[in-house]
């Protein structure tokens, strides 16, 4: 399996002076929030998989060299609901978590990859992602050292409810995290090492002392969580993007 990843996709050169671009697409989940039969992953939208919508986004942009989706060990989905393409390769390494799915997927590139190369993650769930998304993240964040994130500003007043006292919080400064989130390899992989607990790269990006690039995404890349968010997704997702 090693020896077929190194001599998968790239020259052998680890440090290169132009930074390569992979995509890494955790699907792993089992979709409890969405409660239904499949994984939400392998739902089908207008006769084709959320999964299948995630990885079309990426192998339609030619800055991305490849894809690698992040399966669990025993999935028995992936084959009937993933078509096979050249530059996309699955990874049956999934985790008990999004982040030891994602860790997992990172040490296998490690022959692969150099500390330049830039790594965007971005979760199956999220079917909506577009070219003009990927084009837009990739501006805003590559002259950085560190990388960055799509997220969305917060747009309505917030509430914090806490042992029965209700509090408004200052919307000011407040982001919703979405994916990709696109940051060096090896930083991505030492921030990863030291934060077991996180639930986005960028959690452990911050807690490793950085400041990801917050880059403004779009609210038809919703992650698609439960089973009210469906149709909305169905919609975007038969309609051009903006
Ligand atoms: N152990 C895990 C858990 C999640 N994911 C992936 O991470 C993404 C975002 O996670 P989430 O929406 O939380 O998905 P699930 O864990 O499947 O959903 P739930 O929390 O409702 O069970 C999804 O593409 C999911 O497949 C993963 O690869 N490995
Ligand atoms: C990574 C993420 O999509 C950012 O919003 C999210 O954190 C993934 O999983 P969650 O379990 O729904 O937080």
């Amino acid at each position: 399996m090693e020896k077929q990843l190194q001599e998968l996709h790239f020259d052998a050169e680890k440090v290169v002076d132009t930074p390569r671009y992979v995509a890494l697409i955790p699907a792993a989940g089992v979709g409890s929030r969405m409660g239904a039969t499949t994984p939400k992953q392998y739902m089908s939208i207008s006769g084709k998989s959320v999964l299948q919508y995630t990885v079309d986004a990426f192998l339609t942009f030619s800055k991305i060299q490849h894809t690698y989706v992040l399966v669990s060990p025993d999935d028995a989905y992936v084959d009937e609901y993933l078509a096979k393409a050249e530059n996309l390769t699955v990874l049956r390494c999934g985790g008990a978590s999004r982040r030891d799915t994602v860790r997992n997927g990172l040490s296998k590139l490690a022959a692969t990859l150099g500390n330049k190369d830039w790594v965007l993650v971005h979760d199956a769930a999220r079917p909506g992602l577009t070219s003009g998304l990927l084009q837009h993240l990739i501006d805003q964040v590559a002259d950085s050292a560190v990388g960055g994130l799509l997220a969305l500003p917060v747009v309505d007043t917030v509430k914090r409810v806490e042992n029965g006292k209700v509090q408004t919080i200052p919307r000011d400064g407040l982001w919703l995290a979405q994916t990709p989130q696109m940051f060096r390899y090896q930083l991505l992989c030492d921030a990863l090492d030291a934060a077991d607990q996180v639930t986005d790269e960028a959690s452990a990006i911050e807690a490793a002392g950085h400041a990801p690039i917050m880059v403004e995404g779009h609210v038809r890349n919703m992650k698609l969580t439960l089973p009210s968010d469906m149709a909305l997704i169905a919609q975007y997702l038969n309609s051009q993007p903006e």
